[in-house]
C-alpha cells in the first residue's frame, strides 16, 4: 500500500493510474483519433465519456479503481450516461470499456453485498437490475471492448452487449465464477449465458463457475474476436462500423424480437427478484462466504 495524501491508495491502483497517465498523453491525439476540437469529453466521476458525433459513436470507459467493481455508484452513474447516449440522436453506438489496466469489471461489488442492511441489498440490486435492462434493451449498437478480466458481473456487462472483443492475455478471464463464491448467478444473468453460448455450455459454465480463457471464451462462443490488446477498441471500432451499416430501425427491431422475451423475464417480476436476492444474500451462510471470499482477495493484494 501506498500513502498518498492520508488516504491508504493501493500500489496496484497506482500503477493501473499509469494507465489514465497514458490516457492524458493520448488526449493531444484525441483529433486524430477522431475526437475533433470543440469535441468534449464528457461523463461522471467514475464512467468517462469519449463522444465522435462524426461517426455516431461514444466510448464508454469504466474508471473506478482499483478493479472497476460494480458499486452502487458505478451503476447509478453507467445508467445515467446510458440514459443520457440513448436519448440523443447524436449517437448510434457505444464502445464499452475499462480506462483501467488489467481489469475490464471485478463484477459486483462485494463490499456492498457484505454486512449491509436489507434496505442497502434491496437498492443495490434494483440498481443492477435497471443497468442490465437498460444496457440489454438498449437501441444503441454496444459493444464491448474487453481489456481485462472480467468475471461474473463483469461478464454480465459484456452479454449485454451486442458484440465482444476481447483481449489476448492470460489475465483476461471471463465467465460467471459465483458458484466459487458458494453464491447464485440470477435467473436473468442465466438467461443471457443461454441466449450466447447455449444451454449445455451455460449449464456446465454456471455450474463449475468457470472463467475462460481468451481462446476458450472464443472456442464456447462468450466472445466474438481475440485480438492482440493494444488492438481491442480498434478492433471493437471496426465492428462497430459493421453493425451501423444496417439501418437502425430494421437493426432495432430484430434486437427487440431477439431480447424482449428475456428481458420481460425480469421487468415482469422485478420486485419478487429484489426480495429472491435480499433473503438469498443475508443469510449467514451466504455472508460468512463472501466475507471470506473478500478477506482471500485482500490477503492476496
Ligand atoms: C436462489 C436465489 C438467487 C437470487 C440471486 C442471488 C444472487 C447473489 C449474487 C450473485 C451475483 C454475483 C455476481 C458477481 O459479480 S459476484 C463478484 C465476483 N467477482 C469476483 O470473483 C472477482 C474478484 N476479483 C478478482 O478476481 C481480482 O480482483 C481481479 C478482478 C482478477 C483483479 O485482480 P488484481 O488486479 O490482482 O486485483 P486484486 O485481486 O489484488 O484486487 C484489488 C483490490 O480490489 C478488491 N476487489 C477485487 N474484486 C472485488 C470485488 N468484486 N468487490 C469488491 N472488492 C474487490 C480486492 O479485495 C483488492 O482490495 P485491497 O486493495 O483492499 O486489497
Amino acid at each position: 500500500m501506498a500513502l498518498m495524501a492520508g488516504l491508504r491508495v493501493p500500489a496496484r491502483a497506482l500503477l493501473r493510474s499509469g494507465c489514465w497517465l497514458r490516457g492524458a498523453a493520448l488526449a493531444g491525439a484525441e483529433a486524430a483519433a477522431g475526437l475533433g476540437a470543440g469535441v468534449r469529453r464528457f461523463g461522471s466521476q467514475r464512467v468517462l465519456v469519449e463522444p465522435d458525433p462524426a461517426a455516431g459513436v461514444a466510448v464508454v470507459k469504466l474508471k473506478s479503481p482499483p478493479v472497476n467493481s460494480l458499486s452502487l455508484e458505478l451503476l447509478t452513474e453507467l445508467v445515467i450516461s446510458l440514459e443520457k447516449l440513448d436519448n440523443d440522436k447524436t449517437f448510434r453506438g457505444i464502445v464499452l470499456t475499462s480506462d483501467l489496466c488489467g481489469v475490464f469489471s471485478a463484477g459486483l461489488d462485494l463490499t456492498e453485498l457484505c454486512g449491509r442492511s436489507p434496505a442497502h441489498y434491496a437498492e443495490y440490486w434494483r440498481a443492477l437490475q435497471e443497468l442490465w435492462l437498460r444496457l440489454y434493451l438498449s437501441g444503441l449498437v454496444s459493444v464491448a471492448a474487453v481489456n481485462g478480466a472480467s468475471p461474473a458481473g463483469g461478464c454480465l456487462l459484456c452479454l449485454s452487449c451486442d458484440y465482444r472483443v476481447l483481449a489476448d492475455s492470460p489475465s483476461c478471464v471471463i465467465g460467471p465464477n459465483e458458484t466459487r463464491l458458494g453464491i447464485v448467478a440470477p435467473f436473468w444473468f442465466k438467461d443471457c449465458m443461454v441466449n450466447t453460448v447455449g444451454h449445455r455450455a451455460a449449464e456446465q459454465a454456471l455450474q463449475l463457475g468457470t472463467l475462460f480463457p481468451p481462446a476458450e471464451a472464443l472456442r464456447v462462443g462468450l466472445v466474438d474476436q481475440v485480438v492482440p490488446e493494444d488492438q481491442v477498441q480498434s478492433t471493437a471500432l471496426a465492428a462497430m462500423a459493421r453493425w451501423l451499416a444496417i439501418p437502425d430501425h430494421a437493426r432495432q427491431l430484430t434486437k427487440s424480437m431477439m431480447r424482449k422475451p428475456t428481458a420481460d423475464r425480469l421487468a415482469k417480476h422485478r420486485e419478487a427478484d429484489v426480495q429472491s436476492f435480499v433473503s438469498f444474500v443475508s443469510r449467514d451462510s451466504i455472508q460468512k462466504a463472501l466475507q471470506t471470499y473478500l478477506e482471500k482477495l485482500k490477503q492476496k493484494g
